[in-house]
């Protein structure tokens, strides 16, 4: 499947000239036409240009195939389209072959796993690959899975983007379409939803997850097992007493004829070995862990959604919310289908209770009528004898809100002297939530001694009544003391079916709450938007760029041509005041970008909004599809994992490499990290050291998660160790507490080194230098124009040409700003761009001359390309 032929746009291109260009090769005839002289349609350049030179050292280069953007967005129930572009000469025939690979989506749930060649005919530039993503009506979480290319021929694969990630959009609500009318009316309407057909949807849905659905068969079927055990208890208290103690008369109904101490022995034994075979079930069933699924199940998916949360609904739930509705809520209702089956066999044991009851004596139907009928008044009438107290909700949220809080806040309440007042508020919180919860707690006692109550009054009764019926011989004694033993049981299961009552209901307000949580909006959709968007908007450009009769500036290819444009975008601050109107802008690649402006005039807003991190009010962000662009945000974040894995947070496997680790050690050099060095050397060595087989096997294993939930890949990679390792436990012990002894200025460049280790195409920055003193300023000034005119800082210069350009976008708060090509200034509401005062010429770093950041030669193809 999935062999993919060349696209008649590619066939299209009929002018020969249009075969030769996405960059680096010239034809002959091509190069003598426009020798010496760059033709731009009217624009004419005056300087020479040497394509001889250029060709000379560009043959060799392969043309490039990759994905057109890292990221897809598909919707359930599409054939979806991935799309492929290829760079470079597009001279020849090329071919890769592509394949899906699982994710969090899995291949015949999500999508159906699709795989094959991908060609590229000759002069074609852009493929696409069909995927069929699965249609269904129950709602699921934002799945994704991976397209992955390899085995190129005749070409390279693209370094980055030879994969990709499909994100699967589910439109579907929370728990089913059904509720598709309160979803849509908001939340409040999510709140008032009847919880009872709301908890019986949640079931119906955790039992699609893939396997719960049989658990849950066996599990009905076999809690019925002991009621088929009570059931064999009753008749065997019966038989003892009326049979095996029943002398003569009852001799020829022994089991064993003429041997009642031999029966009894043989009763005996199944009332040892029965009770075996239930706790054998127990296991299994505590094996089957249907809870544990549910629970993997929901907490997965809420952390899922959270992760692609918009931003309102970022801003609508507290932290503290977020971990109680994926910790301590999603925990409350993954045991909802234990419930259920218990509830059930609670059932069943009362039907058969009451069947031996009426069947060992037809008078005791009036028992049989009346305990129900009396259980259930009380169950329906309790809240009017009753004064339910006040609720403890609010009083636990209001603690659990200050415990975050304070610890969050310890460093200022500390340095202004408040630990007293904090320790008072948390003191007050706690005494309040114990004052709500006595009242409570004796509600609940009340509530609960009805049933204990019931069982007694009923025995004592039959007692009374039916005692002269034995000593009448109108009523055997075994059915006597069994029927006794009925109303116990009776009593105690009433009982327990109440409490599993009162534990569904309990579920229905964290069920509420999920429901709410999983129906708030995401930003999934503004993606797919933007995808699709940027898709077509580059396909368009570059089919224009393919048809231009042009050189290119030597070490790019036509589609690098493609600028980063803002078109007429507006932003507006609450209804009327606006900060940005109809701004239009635009850079070529290869730039590195100052964003200036005075206090308050909207820098951080407008690199936010080219981030993609904020939509403008109005207008468009226009961005190449296959450029990555990576936001580093002001606030200096450090995780708490080791200096590595801080080091290498967006490319993980890097680590593994060899080369990636020797660059990361020279970022670190050129940015003046010795602290940082020494820990990640470290960190190297503890990784290298020799450990026992045992020891890997075991971290591996653990690694596979538990009880057939999602598994992930074990790795065997020592760079790479499972979090619950022994490798990983010795680099934790070794290097605990290693952000402390960071200087602050050297925690602000290792924020700004993990985005240079990454090396995304675009780098947008949030007043990068801020933090720095004049040397640390200067050092840090340098590897991100390195990160620019090298396309990634400890990179090799040969292998410059080779690379996609680099554009660095930053919010300048000093006004140097000679070091940068462009300055985009902010002021009143519009964004112009300048050139910096001062403009430091950049040393050569290949063999060739860099081309000039203020080039007119690049701009005016792009304005003739655009
Ligand atoms: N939600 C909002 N409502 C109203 N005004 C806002 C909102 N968000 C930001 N602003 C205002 O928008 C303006 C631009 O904010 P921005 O953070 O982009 O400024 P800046 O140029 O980075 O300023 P500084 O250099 O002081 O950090 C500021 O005056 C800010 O007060």
């Amino acid at each position: 499947m999935g062999a993919c032929g060349g696209k008649p746009a590619a066939k299209q291109q009929e002018s020969r000239e249009l075969r030769f260009h996405d960059g680096l090769h010239y034809s002959p005839l091509e190069s003598n036409v426009h020798r010496g002289f760059l033709s731009l349609g009217s624009n004419e350049l005056d300087s020479p240009f040497d394509f001889e030179s250029q060709l000379s050292v560009d043959e060799d280069t392969q043309d490039i195939v990759q994905f057109s953007a890292p990221i897809f967005v598909a919707e359930e129930g599409e054939t979806f389209s991935v799309k492929l572009m290829r760079l470079g000469s597009l001279a020849g025939t090329v071919s890769c072959y592509f394949q899906t690979e699982a994710g969090s989506g899995k291949p015949g749930v999500r999508y159906v796993h699709t795989e094959g060649e991908v060609v590229f005919g000759d002069g074609q530039f852009e493929e696409s690959i069909d995927i069929q993503i699965i249609d269904s009506p129950d709602w699921s979480a934002t799945l994704e899975f991976k397209v992955v290319l390899s085995n190129a021929r005749g070409c390279s694969l693209g370094k980055y983007l030879k994969v990709c990630r499909v994100k699967v959009l589910d439109s579907d609500p929370f728990p089913n379409s059904d509720y598709a009318e309160p979803v849509k009316a908001g939340l409040d309407a999510i709140k008032e939803i009847n919880p009872v057909p709301l908890f019986v949807d949640f079931c119906r849905l955790m039992l699609k997850i893939p396997g719960n659905s049989r658990r849950f068969a066996v599990i009905l079927l076999c809690d019925q097992l002991k009621n088929a055990y009570l059931w064999f208890q009753l008749k065997a208290s019966v038989y003892t007493v009326n049979v095996i103690f029943g002398g003569e008369d009852a001799a020829d109904q022994l089991i064993i004829p003429g041997d009642a101490v031999t029966t009894a022995k043989l009763l005996g034994l199944m009332y040892i070995g029965l009770p075996l075979l239930l706790h054998l079930y127990k296991e299994a069933k505590t094996r089957m862990d249907i809870a544990g699924h549910c629970n993997f199940y929901l907490q997965t998916s809420l952390m899922r959604k959270y992760m692609n949360f918009n931003d309102d609904s970022r801003a609508a739930v507290s932290l503290d919310a977020v971990q109680k509705v994926v910790t301590e809520q999603a925990l409350d209702v993954s045991n909802s289908l234990d419930n259920v089956s218990s509830m059930l066999e609670t059932l069943g044991r009362l039907v058969m209770l009451n069947y031996f009851a009426v069947s060992s004596d037809p008078g005791m139907l009036w028992a049989v009528v009346t305990m129900p009928v009396v259980m259930t008044f009380w169950v329906l009438l309790r809240h009017r004898w009753l004064t339910k107290p006040e609720k403890d909700r609010p009083y636990k949220k209001r603690v659990i809100q200050l415990v975050c809080s304070i610890s969050e806040y310890y460093s200022l309440i500390a340095a202004y002297f408040q630990r007293p007042a904090m320790n008072e508020k948390f003191a007050a919180s706690v005494a309040k939530l114990g004052e709500v919860q006595e009242p409570l707690g004796i509600y609940h006692m009340r509530t609960e001694f009805f049933f204990s109550w019931l069982g007694p009054f009923f025995s004592g009764f039959y007692l009374c009544f039916y005692a002269q019926q034995v000593m009448d011989d109108q009523l055997s004694l075994g059915t006597f003391l069994a029927t006794i033993s009925v109303f116990k049981e009776v009593s105690s299961n009433f009982a327990d079916g109440y409490s599993v009552m009162m534990s569904v209901i309990s579920k229905f307000e964290p069920l509420t709450d999920i429901t709410l949580f999983l129906n708030r909006q995401t930003d999934v959709r503004d993606l797919k938007e933007m995808v699709n968007r940027r898709l077509k908007e580059t396909s368009e450009q570059r089919s224009r760029l393919m048809q231009l009769s042009m050189p290119i500036p030597p070490g790019k290819v036509r589609t690098d041509l493609l600028p980063i444009r803002l078109e007429n975008v507006s932003f507006k601050l609450g209804m009327d005041k606006e900060l940005f109107k109809n701004v239009d802008i635009f850079v070529e690649q290869g730039k590195l970008i100052a964003v200036e402006g005075t206090h308050g005039s909207g820098k951080t807003k407008l690199i936010r909004i080219l981030a993609g991190g904020i939509s403008p009010t109005s207008g468009v962000v226009t961005m190449p599809s296959h450029l990555r662009c990576v936001l580093v945000t002001h606030n200096v974040v450090l995780m708490n994992t080791s200096p590595l894995q801080n080091l290498f947070f967006g490319d993980p496997l890097a680590l593994a490499q060899t080369e990636d680790r020797q660059r990361v050690m020279s970022i670190l050099e050129k940015l003046g990290m010795n602290r940082t060095r020494e820990l990640a050397e470290k960190e190297m060595e503890i990784l290298q050291e020799p450990l026992s087989d045992g020891e890997e096997v075991d971290a591996d294993a653990g690694h596979c998660g538990t009880a057939g939930k999602e598994k992930t890949k074990p790795t065997r990679s020592p760079w790479i160790p499972p979090d619950d390792s022994k490798r990983a436990a010795n680099v934790r012990s070794a290097l605990r507490g290693w952000q402390g002894t960071l200087s602050f200025q050297e925690k602000a460049k290792l924020h700004i080194a993990r985005a240079l280790v990454v090396n995304p195409e675009i780098l947008i920055l949030e007043k990068p230098l801020m933090n720095f003193d004049d040397k640390e300023y200067r050092l840090v000034q340098k590897s991100l124009r390195e990160y620019v005119y090298n396309r990634g800082v400890a990179l090799p210069a040969e292998s410059r040409e080779s690379r996609r350009p680099r554009t660095c976008f930053y919010s300048a708060e000093r006004e140097d700003t000679s070091q940068t090509d462009v300055v985009w200034k902010c002021d009143g509401g519009s964004v112009v761009a300048e050139k910096p005062p001062t403009q430091v010429r950049e040393p050569r770093t290949s063999g060739k001359d860099l081309p000039s950041p203020k080039s007119s030669l690049t701009q005016d193809i792009q304005m003739t390309a655009v």
